[in-house]
């Protein structure tokens, strides 16, 4: 497993290695001593996650509020996506800046993006399916999130009109933003 800096401390991108045969291929999608030699520290995860896209969803960008914050192990099982992270950690020399990713199916590439952080993503195929592990539970009131498209982030997402659910069309700017995280 090769890991790749994105320049914000914490947030990483993992390339696992491949085997491919004449049957198709194998890779270890997380081995724990892997982690522990590669990366330090290992991730507690208690819930896995799998969603499916048409092409041209957006979902974020989410974050749970403490006691509920998650780490997230992200990557793309089938299509495609545009995987974004935001820093909201209060005291971080990089808070407000973003590191977007592509994961495919076809690179296998994962985004950890740790406590702390907004996170959000948008298909670039139908039939994209998103799968993630996560080192907390999904706790309902704890759910908050920014607007996707807010000016002062400047995400470049590579795609227009979106399609939203009502709760990302309703989340607030990055300006006046409190946030919950140091
Ligand atoms: C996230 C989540 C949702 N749900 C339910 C609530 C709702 O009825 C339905 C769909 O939820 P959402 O619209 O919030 O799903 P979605 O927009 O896919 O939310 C996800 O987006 C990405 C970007 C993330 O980073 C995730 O942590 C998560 O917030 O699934 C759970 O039961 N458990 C969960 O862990």
């Amino acid at each position: 497993m090769k890991i790749i800096e994105t320049g914000i401390d914490d947030l990483i991108v993992l390339e696992p290695v491949v085997f491919g045969d004449e049957r198709g291929y194998f890779y270890e999608s997380f081995n724990e001593n892997v982690w522990k030699e590669k990366v330090g520290k290992v991730p507690n995860f208690v819930q896995d996650n799998e969603s499916m896209s048409h092409r041209g969803v957006l979902r974020g960008l989410h974050f749970q509020k403490p006691p509920f914050a998650q780490a997230k192990l992200v990557r793309v099982v089938a299509g495609s996506a545009i995987d974004v992270a935001v820093d909201i950690r209060k005291n971080s020399s990089t808070y407000g800046q973003s590191f977007s990713v592509k994961l495919t199916a076809e690179n296998k590439k994962q985004m950890f993006v740790p406590e702390g952080f907004a996170h959000g993503f948008v298909t670039l195929e139908d039939n994209t399916i998103f799968s993630y592990k996560c080192t907390n539970y999904y706790n309902k009131e704890s759910e908050d999130g920014l607007q996707w498209n807010d000016s002062s982030l400047n995400i470049n997402w590579e795609i227009n009109d979106p399609i939203l659910s009502e709760k990302d069309k309703s989340y607030k700017s990055f300006i006046n933003f409190a946030t919950p995280f140091d």
